[in-house]
């Protein structure tokens, strides 16, 4: 029997050029075991992935702000503050480096997050006045409540479906995976994950992007 996975978006999932691998298509909804999307984007995004592969809305997103699984949603983290602290960083000149849009954080519930062009020194200085902490994925800067994090959220979904969080399988490549793969009972960082995500994984691989993560799939499933 393959595990249940836990498996993060961007760099991940995705190409090096930011597109969903189209072989993911075949393999989630074929997966024959629980699968949870850990994100850091927001919430609208996993759970369209979920709903397009076909798979049942397992979500953590936003680093862990916002949980969802078998029909039930819950909030961590405190996005007024954020707001409050990115007031103060364009009070002093920072910009998130986003357009009147703003689908970034238009939906983003518990936290904000900043184009990796921002200002991220003021950014951080701003966190910290304001008691939060930035987490740099490489796709995004998040300036989030300190203690929300992937790994909790997956725990939080792992009860709510009756599963230990020591049975999943985790793949990540950044930062805001640490947390994920100290929560699962085995994790993975893909070939491009950044210093963070290698020293935390289990098993760092060669494969990048979600030729790396397909490996690690294959890898896991029982010999004929
Ligand atoms: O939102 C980001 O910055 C990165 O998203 P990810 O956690 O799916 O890699
Ligand atoms: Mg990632």
């Amino acid at each position: 029997m393959v595990p249940p996975l836990a498996l993060d978006i961007d760099g991940t999932l995705t190409t090096r050029s930011d597109q969903i691998d189209p072989r993911v298509f075949e393999v989630l909804p074929a997966w024959e075991a629980p699968i949870v999307v850990a994100t850091g984007k927001s919430f609208p995004y996993p759970v369209a992935l979920c709903h397009f592969l076909g798979i049942p809305e397992q979500v953590v997103a936003e680093n862990g702000g916002v949980v969802c699984a078998d029909g039930q949603v819950s909030f961590q983290g405190d996005r007024d503050r954020a707001e409050q602290a990115i007031d103060a960083f364009r009070d002093r000149g920072g910009d998130l480096g986003w357009d009147a849009a703003d689908t970034t954080n238009r939906w983003r519930e518990s936290e904000l997050a900043a184009n990796v062009d921002a200002d991220e020194e003021l950014l951080r200085t701003v966190a910290e006045e304001f008691g939060l902490e930035v987490v740099d994925t490489g796709y995004a800067y998040h300036l989030k409540t300190p203690g929300v994090e992937k790994g909790d959220g997956l725990a939080a979904v792992a009860d709510i479906l009756g599963l230990d969080a020591g049975s999943f399988v985790a793949i990540g490549d950044s930062e805001n995976d640490v947390s994920l793969f100290g929560a699962a009972g085995d994790s993975y960082a893909v070939g491009n994950a950044d210093e963070h995500a290698k020293g935390a994984a289990e098993t760092v691989i060669d494969g990048e992007y979600f030729e790396g993560t397909l490996g690690v799939l294959e890898s896991l499933q029982p010999a004929e």
